[in-house]
């Protein structure tokens, strides 16, 4: 049984993970939280890899505060970019395969229809750079890798704009929020679940890729959505400006064609998944 193990486990991300770990039986997964195992650490990764022979690394550990990264650059690109590339090179050393995420962020937001892979990337805002820097580092040391672009993902777990909103809704606040920006929210459960069917597939079809749910929104239309389904009684007010430290791409829709073609999975539009979270939870 392949051995995989998921990163930065208490995450957004690795909680969709452990959720469904159980509809996979083939696979023997190991989930580690950040303090069980800091992707930082080159030598206690490779001991790790090396001790429980892993065959497969899911990292979902990140620095993913937008907001922040733009002062603590150095501790972004260190989690972001250098520990990637750590990871990438002990997967190499293991000959395991390694799957990672990286952003819409990527991109400075200047296209008007949906980011290819093979678009140029230029990101405006330093959580994007230390995405990219990570994706550079993994692509230099190991051919067995999935790099996954997402956006906006959100999910019943952790810290996301789905559960800001809901939290602020629920507390009566006035909601006021940007039509600045358009892409596509993604539910982190339907990522979850598309890493693990591609992991499950005799052939492996290594690279990168954008994944997304389908259509696109402003932050406001998300909003909107959220409250109207969740049948708060609060409004969301459009809002033309809603002052940031960070800069966000104002177009990052991704396009999904390349994993159409690739895998011919289909992924739900962001208001049908929505809808079933909430239905859910
Ligand atoms: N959230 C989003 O909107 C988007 C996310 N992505 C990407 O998707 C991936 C998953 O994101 P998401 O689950 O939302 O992020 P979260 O911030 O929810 O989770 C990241 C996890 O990484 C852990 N972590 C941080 N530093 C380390 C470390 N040194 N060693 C091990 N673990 C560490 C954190 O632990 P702790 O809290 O203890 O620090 C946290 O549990 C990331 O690569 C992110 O960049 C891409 C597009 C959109
Ligand atoms: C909470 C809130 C946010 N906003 C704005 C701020 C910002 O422009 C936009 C999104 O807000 P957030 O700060 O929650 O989202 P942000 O941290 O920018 O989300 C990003 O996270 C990283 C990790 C990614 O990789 C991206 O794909 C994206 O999901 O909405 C409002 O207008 N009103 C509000 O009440």
């Amino acid at each position: 049984m392949k051995k995989v193990l998921v990163t930065g486990a208490a995450g957004q991300l690795g909680q969709c993970f452990q959720k469904i770990a159980s509809e996979y039986p083939n696979f023997e997964f190991i989930f580690k939280t950040s303090a069980a195992l800091d992707v930082t650490q080159e030598a206690a990764i490779r001991s790790f890899f090396q001790q429980e022979k892993i065959a497969i690394c899911i990292n979902c550990a990140a620095y993913t505060n937008v907001e922040q990264a733009e002062t603590e650059v150095e501790k972004a690109f260190e989690i972001n970019a250098t520990a990637a590339g750590k990871l990438a090179k002990v997967c190499a050393e293991n000959a395991a395969i390694l799957v990672h995420f990286s952003t819409d962020y990527v991109f400075d937001g200047t296209a008007r229809k949906p980011y290819a892979e093979t678009d140029a990337v230029h990101p405006i805002n330093q959580y994007g750079a230390s995405k990219l820097e990570g994706e550079k580092q993994i692509q230099q040391q190991l051919e067995a890798h999935y790099i996954i672009r997402t956006s906006w993902l959100y999910s019943q777990f952790g810290h996301n704009f789905f559960n800001t909103i809901r939290r602020k809704a629920s507390e009566g606040n006035e909601l006021h929020i940007t039509t600045a920006q358009k892409g596509t929210p993604t539910n982190a459960n339907d990522l979850a679940s598309f890493v693990l069917k591609i992991l499950t597939l005799e052939k492996a079809h290594f690279g990168v890729y954008h994944f997304s749910n389908e259509g696109e929104a402003t932050w406001y239309d998300f909003a909107r959505e959220i409250v109207e389904i969740s049948q708060f009684q609060t409004t969301a007010n459009p809002s033309g400006f809603y002052q940031t430290k960070a800069k966000r791409p104002e177009y990052s829709v991704l396009s999904k064609e390349k994993i159409a073609e690739t895998f011919g999975l289909e992924i739900p539009h962001w208001r049908e998944s929505l809808r079933g979270l909430i239905a859910k939870i």
